[in-house]
């Protein structure tokens, strides 16, 4: 008797463990682990989707074992790496195995979709024979299968002889074309061109195609097209055995437009130093963790190009994470550009459907190069030879729901599991990830110089008070408008950056200082100029911009604050012949806006990019002279210990988007704050002196690197439970713990309600714990309880932020 250890499908304390079952005797030795298989659960007649993560041929348990009722899919959806994968990423970011499963598939595996058995070649045996009868492909239900039947099918597709789809409801199936090759050789096709009919045009055209072709399979209708010949024709030539006609899969292939070819450039020899060591630990198999640490422009992504080249020369396959990619269409040029075929994308742009069509092109190893954002760090890619995280400090590879991953970790697990060196580069690294290289547990790669030794821009501050001061009320200085109107003269191009991080246009009356709030939320609304709505960013609520203030029925309604539309709309009468694209999420909703935008800007239809934080990171238009920033102080004045590193990061990127290529940059910073520290070392561009600098406080203070640091969220409906709760929890960890650590809290978290919900946190602060796993596993057992009704706790291992 063969038993299999399930993970199933239910997102509890009680259920994080795997449950055994009895395989059926007739398809003992065809399940494989990582299969999805339908059991029973509970007591009643429940019947659930799970995972086989092991097997046994004996039981400890006493008591009756259940069998599976029936499996999900034929293949196994989850590989050996994964299912560790899953078991480590469980433990270290407190949330349930099976989460953590789910995260890895793509979405259209976890809805429940059809599944579909597509014959590929050769014969399948009598009895499934049967089941096909003259169809390509049937749907797969096993509830519907003997057996027997399942057995065989799990048999085929282990051969190759059938493989398995997941349809996607508004994709129906996968779309099916014909392909045409030739059949005969050239000799042959050119004896019978030969011999053709002297009217017989069209098959002469197809014969002289196939003889400069004789390898090629091509879509029918294009052939039809390319030859202006008609299908009768090349139906006629598959009977006289001149072609073979095929049905394969089209693909669908979320980069339509072609994609210019790029070839590796000449390094210069800090790149070359860099790509030669990374190499060095490809050919090795050795998982050392490098920081690429380049100044802006300093030809970072010819490195990872290169080096992903030496992985893929050495059969190995390559995983590169970018930010969310939907932002550096450039940089996905690029990689497509010189590995054409060979690349697979995954990011939040695609559809469902595209999502699976790459991810099983990847799962097949038909895709050797993936690049993608956070998720695709699970991209089932096997035998990984260099994995790559580009602008690794960027805070969207923190995954901020269940699991909280930090992506830089989960790339770092898979570079030991595929012992592949694992490259994190940016132009201002982490401060944690700096601090790893001081102590070589990285090793420290440096791009001091931009290409061609190009000077960095030169940044000057504008110091807004004097304006206010001059009582001028613009967003513009006239130092940055007289900039502009240069740039303009000059017809080179300029950047504008408003900085909205934890900033938006909100509504005020005059009369009695009233701020229109989200009913759900305790955060002020947003004015949305365009379709004239008040929105809130955290729930999604909307309503319509009210006339009279809600509390005082008074008529003076104002608009503080500044978006990204009125910036427009002042710059357009300040330069009226200024052509201007704007950037922000609202210009940028549909998909490929992003892309076109960049592409418009990128051939010169424009003067001036004027973006929120998304303009500031890989944009390389070499015509671009100057970059503004409108207000650099925003996010200093957050309660967040990483203000200052998140200002320079970002003022550093932004201004390194200036004078890449030949000629020389300006940038303008506008800040009522001029002698912030951050603010002054953006001047410099400095990293190393920020590094030391802003080092030196955190060492004061007790912050990361030097500490790690957890978070413990409560939330409940009712205040008093969530605040209750929090308290608890702050007396257990002061008991459970040993006294080395610091607990900061228990206060309200900075937006104490959020969807009609209330949180609060803690914040411990630590460098060895040796009770802080067990001691936070059972902070979730104890106080998260079924008894314990709609109290939800979160733990977030290394938070972003500890508002
Ligand atoms: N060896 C080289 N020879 C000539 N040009 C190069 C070389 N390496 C890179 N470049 C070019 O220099 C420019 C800047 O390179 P790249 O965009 O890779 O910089 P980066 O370090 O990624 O910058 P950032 O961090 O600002 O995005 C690009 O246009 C790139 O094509
Ligand atoms: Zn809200
Ligand atoms: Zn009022």
């Amino acid at each position: 008797m063969q038993f299999a250890q399930v993970l199933v499908d239910v997102p509890t304390m009680q259920t994080d463990k795997p449950f055994t079952y009895q395989v059926p005797a007739q398809l003992a030795g065809d399940l494989k682990l990582g299969m999805r298989v339908i059991v029973p659960f509970g007591r009643g007649k429940r019947k659930i989707q799970g995972f086989i993560v092991g097997f046994s041929d004996h039981v400890d348990f006493k008591g009756p074992v259940k069998p599976i009722s029936a499996i999900i899919d034929p293949n196994p959806v989850v590989n050996d790496e994964m299912l560790k994968l899953s078991a480590w990423l469980a433990q270290t970011t407190f949330s349930f195995r099976i989460s953590c499963v789910l995260t890895m598939l793509p979405s259209v595996m976890r809805a429940k979709a059809k599944k579909v058995l597509q014959r590929t070649d050769g014969e399948l045996p009598a009895a499934l024979q049967a089941l096909f009868g003259d169809h390509e492909q049937i749907e797969f239900d096993q509830a519907a299968l003997s057996d027997e039947q399942t057995k065989l099918i799990l048999k085929a597709v282990q051969a190759g002889q059938l493989s398995v789809d997941y349809v996607v409801k508004n994709h129906a199936k996968p779309k099916l074309i014909t392909k045409v090759q030739a059949h005969l050789g050239q000799p042959q096709l050119q004896k019978i061109l030969d011999q053709v009919a002297k009217n017989a045009v069209a098959q002469q055209k197809l014969l002289r195609w196939l003889i400069d072709h004789p390898k090629d399979a091509i879509a029918q209708p294009t052939l039809i097209k390319t030859l202006g010949i008609n299908a009768s024709t090349i139906k006629t030539a598959a009977q006289k055995g001149w072609v073979t006609q095929s049905t394969v899969e089209a693909l669908r292939n979320p980069y339509q437009k072609p994609i210019q070819k790029n070839y590796p450039l000449q390094l210069n020899a800090d790149q070359q130093n860099a790509v030669d060591h990374i190499a060095d630990s490809i050919h090795n198999d050795n998982a050392k963790v490098y920081l690429l640490e380049g100044v802006t422009g300093s030809g970072k992504t010819e490195v990872y190009l290169q080096a992903m080249q030496k992985a893929l020369a050495a059969g190995k396959t390559a995983l590169m994470l970018v930010p969310e990619i939907a932002l550096t269409p450039q940089m996905v040029n690029r990689v497509k550009g010189r590995f054409g075929n060979l690349v697979a994308m995954l990011h939040s742009g695609l559809s469902m459907g595209e999502k699976y069509d790459e991810w099983r092109r990847i799962d097949q190893g038909d895709a050797k190069v993936v690049v993608g954002a956070r998720s695709a760090v699970f991209a089932p890619l096997q035998n990984i030879g260099i994995i790559i995280m580009d602008e690794e400090h960027d805070s969207s590879y923190k995954q901020e729901d269940t699991p909280r991953y930090s992506t830089r970790e989960v790339a770092k697990w898979r570079g030991q599991y595929n012992h592949c060196p694992v490259v994190l580069g940016s132009a201002t690294p982490s401060l944690e990830s700096r601090a790893r290289a001081s102590k070589h547990v990285y090793e420290l790669l440096m791009l001091p110089h931009r290409i061609n030794n190009q000077a960095l821009p030169a940044v000057h501050i504008v110091d807004m008070r004097n304006e206010m001061a001059n009582n001028v009320t613009s967003d513009f200085s006239q130092s940055l408008v007289d900039a502009i109107k240069l740039r303009l003269a000059r017809k080179e191009q300029t950047v504008l950056m408003l900085n909205r991080r934890g900033y938006s246009a909100f509504l005020l009356c005059r009369d009695c200082g009233f701020v229109l709030k989200c009913p759900n939320c305790d955060i002020s609304l947003t004015v949305h100029l365009k379709g004239h709505q008040m929105q809130c960013h955290y729930c999604g609520y909307e309503q319509p911009i009210p006339n009279v203030c809600p509390n005082c029925q008074g008529h003076h309604l104002r608009t503080f604050g500044t978006g990204t539309e009125k910036v427009e709309q002042e710059l357009n009468q300040i330069l009226p012949d200024a052509r201007v694209i704007r950037m922000d999420v609202d210009t940028t909703k549909r998909k490929g806006a992003h892309e076109k935008l960049l592409a418009r800007f990128g051939s010169g239809q424009a003067d001036i990019l004027l973006g929120t934080q998304m303009i500031a990171k890989g944009l390389d238009f070499p015509n671009v002279t100057l970059v503004g920033v409108l207000n650099a102080d925003t996010s200093l004045e957050l309660p967040d210990f990483r203000a200052n590193e998140k200002t320079f990061q970002l003022l550093t990127q932004v201004s390194g988007r200036a004078g890449r290529a030949d000629k020389a940059g300006s940038v303008y910073i506008q800040t009522f704050n001029p002698d912030s520290q951050a603010i002054q070392l953006a001047k410099t561009q400095d990293y190393e002196q920020f590094y030391r600098s802003e080092m030196r406080l955190r060492h004061l203070a007790n912050y990361p690197p030097y500490f790690f640091t957890i978070r413990v969220t409560a939330s409940a409906t009712y205040e008093n439970q969530a605040a209750g709760t929090i308290y608890q929890i702050a007396n257990f960890l002061n008991g459970a713990l040993t006294n080395r650590n610091i607990i900061l809290g228990p206060t309200p978290s900075a937006i104490t309600r959020v969807n009609n919900k209330y949180y609060y946190q803690l914040i411990i602060k630590y460098k060895h714990e040796p009770n802080l796993q067990s001691a936070l596993e059972t902070v979730l057992n104890k106080y998260q309880s079924a008894t314990r009704h709609g109290i939800y706790i979160s733990i977030d291992p290394e938070p972003v932020s500890f508002m």
